[in-house]
């Protein structure tokens, strides 16, 4: 990628920069190379990986772990890495003057440690009060899969999820929860498999006591279809 367009992915992050303490730690080279060529770059490190491991790599069911790996990596759960795949997100006038906060609850969210590379499983829930835009809904739950389909910490995907909506938005009056669990702590080391993981990111007038609570309470309501 020439110098261009490569300031010009980093300029699409907005806020999102290299470098910022909310941010993801990119290299100023992240976009150079495509995803094709990563894929083959990948493909051999978890080649050498199993290898290492004293797997057999003829054997039919291990020969394409390889491949299979390193695609998932580029084209699934670290997809989110590329500015280019950060979702539109169409807005509207707020035209049926709807001036109480909007919820979206119950947001799946798969992410990956950036510890040890292991799953993040859990929920994401977003409020935003309108400041004359709506967005919609569905944005919200493509807004978390982008920032989540990085190697992440949670603390991180809370904060740029609510950046990412007051820039849409152009309002501070967004907050965010998620509830997650990580399977580093889950099914290795500590082997905890009950605990989870609580963040939340409160912005604008999400700060005020009584507007935090009113979301909270939404939160926690049951929704049985
Ligand atoms: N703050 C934060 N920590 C995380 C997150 N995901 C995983 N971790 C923690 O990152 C820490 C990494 O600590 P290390 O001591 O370097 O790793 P470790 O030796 O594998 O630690 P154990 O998991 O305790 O065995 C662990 O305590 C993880 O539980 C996250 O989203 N946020
Ligand atoms: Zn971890």
């Amino acid at each position: 990628m020439d110098l261009e367009k490569q300031l010009k992915a980093i300029e699409a992050l907005g806020d999102d920069h290299v470098g910022t303490a909310s941010d993801t730690p990119l290299r100023s080279d992240a976009f150079d190379l495509s995803d094709i060529e990563k894929i083959a770059l990948i493909k051999k490190d978890v080649h050498n990986i199993m290898q290492t491991l004293g797997l057999d790599l003829t054997d039919d069911s291990l020969k394409g772990t390889p491949t299979r790996v390193a695609k998932m990596f580029v084209q699934e759960i670290f997809s989110g890495l590329h500015p280019d795949r950060k979702p539109k997100a169409s807005t509207f006038d707020n035209k049926y003057k709807y001036n109480e906060m909007l919820v979206e609850k119950n947001i799946t969210l798969y992410s990956t440690c950036e510890h040890h590379l292991l799953p993040i499983v859990g929920k994401a829930h977003i409020a935003y009060i309108s400041n004359g835009t709506v967005v919609g809904l569905s944005k919200m739950n493509r807004i978390v899969d982008y920032y989540a389909k990085r190697p992440q910490v949670q603390e991180r995907l809370t904060i740029q999820i609510v950046k990412e909506l007051q820039q849409v938005l152009n309002t501070e009056d967004v907050a965010c929860v998620i509830d997650a669990k990580h399977l580093c702590v889950n099914s290795r080391g500590i082997r905890d498999i009950d605990s989870s993981t609580v963040t939340s990111e409160f912005g604008g007038v999400f700060k005020n006591p009584e507007t935090r609570s009113e979301f909270l309470d939404y939160i926690q309501l049951t929704t049985e279809f």
